[in-house]
């Protein structure tokens, strides 16, 4: 359990608000809360913002997510991977009211989210990015920023755009949105349309607009993906300043690279169940984390045996287009891949 100074939940709540005891940043205190955590599916954690209990989500007959619980500490970033699938965008659409369980509850400072509409739950301080970024295309950069403010009357992008509903509050949620717009080195396109934004420029806003209405909880999906390199450290130093600013990060992300970088703390799902949990350098040495991937590739071959046996079926198939034959079973005849 945790050392001696490592921080209780009273000091990793207090920099919920900011204020980091004098000397010890909180990337430190995120990383020391976990520190003697073990290395456990559905361990508790010293000061958990988000608890999840027992939430199944399926289409169909497939199940999507099956997570019998789970803690994400207060004040760390907590990376979610797992193969193509795996359930992470789903159990993030559940935790934002984006989609609605089987079973299931969980709960952000001991308050249920379930049940709750988006907006309802980020006014409790729980926002998301998502993985293809929602600006709209043909409001300007500002106006995007603008409809990421909460307290507004008007929750629905439409009736947010109707001026008379939110003028009130415009000065102020303009002066904010620029401050932030400035910290993204976005304030040069403020009255661009968002469509004209690159990629990386469009997932900055995305994070930028989420953080128009002061959240505790930023979940973040695949922040990095189709990011240009330049954008990528400068996207990566955004998310370490959330947590330097107390906040409780949640990301989905498939490069490694980027998940040991930031990452307090790493959550692997495979097939809907969270299969290992544990710091980054726990991640890579866990067999049911190695056994997950590979099968989740299931076009490669996974033993030298298995590979000898597909291009024997290949070289088969092929012989066989030579001389005419017909098909050849067990192989799809193109590619000399094994059927499944
Ligand atoms: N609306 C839906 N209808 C039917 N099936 C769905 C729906 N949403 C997700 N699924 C299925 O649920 C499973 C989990 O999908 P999900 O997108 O959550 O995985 P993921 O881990 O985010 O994958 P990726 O890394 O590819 O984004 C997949 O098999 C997917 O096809």
């Amino acid at each position: 359990m945790p050392a001696e100074n490592t921080p209780t939940g009273a000091t990793a709540a207090s920099l919920h608000k900011g204020a980091a005891p004098a000397g010890r940043a909180p990337q430190r205190l995120a990383q020391a809360a976990l520190r003697d955590i073990p290395w456990e599916v559905g361990v508790a954690k010293p000061d958990p913002a988000i608890v999840v209990e027992n939430v199944t989500r399926t289409f169909g007959g497939l199940t999507a997510v099956s997570v019998d619980h789970l803690e994400v500490q207060r004040g760390g970033i907590t990376g979610l991977i797992g193969p193509n699938g795996a359930g992470k965008t789903t159990l993030f659409n559940l935790l934002t009211g984006f989609d609605q369980p089987n079973t299931g509850t969980w709960a952000f400072d001991g308050k249920s989210l379930g049940k709750l509409a988006p907006h309802r739950v980020a006014r409790l301080g729980v926002v998301r990015t998502f993985q293809l970024t929602k600006a709209l295309s043909r409001l300007t950069v500002l106006e995007n920023m603008l409809l990421g403010a909460q307290g507004q009357r008007g929750e629905s992008f439409l009736r947010a755009l109707v001026p008379g509903i939110w003028r009130s509050q415009e000065k102020a949620n303009t002066a904010k949105a620029m401050d932030l717009l400035r910290r993204f080195k976005l304030d040069a396109k403020k009255d661009e349309f968002a469509g004209t934004l690159s990629g990386g420029q469009r997932k900055l806003l995305e994070m930028a607009r989420a953080l128009m209405s002061d959240p505790k909880v930023v979940m973040l999906d695949e922040p990095m993906a189709g990011v240009n390199p330049a954008l990528t450290q400068s996207l990566l130093g955004h998310v370490k300043d959330l947590r330097e600013e107390g906040m409780t990060v949640i990301f989905v992300e498939h490069d490694m690279d980027v998940v040991r970088d930031i990452s307090d703390w790493v959550v692997v799902m495979a097939a809907g169940r969270v299969i290992a949990e544990g710091p980054p350098e726990s991640i890579s040495q866990n067999q049911a984390v190695v056994d997950a991937y590979l099968g989740a590739h299931h076009d490669a071959p996974l033993t030298v045996e298995e590979e000898d046996r597909v291009l024997a079926q290949a070289e088969a198939a092929i012989a066989q287009e030579e001389h005419g034959g017909g098909e050849v079973l067990g192989t799809d005849g193109t590619t000399g891949r094994t059927e499944r």
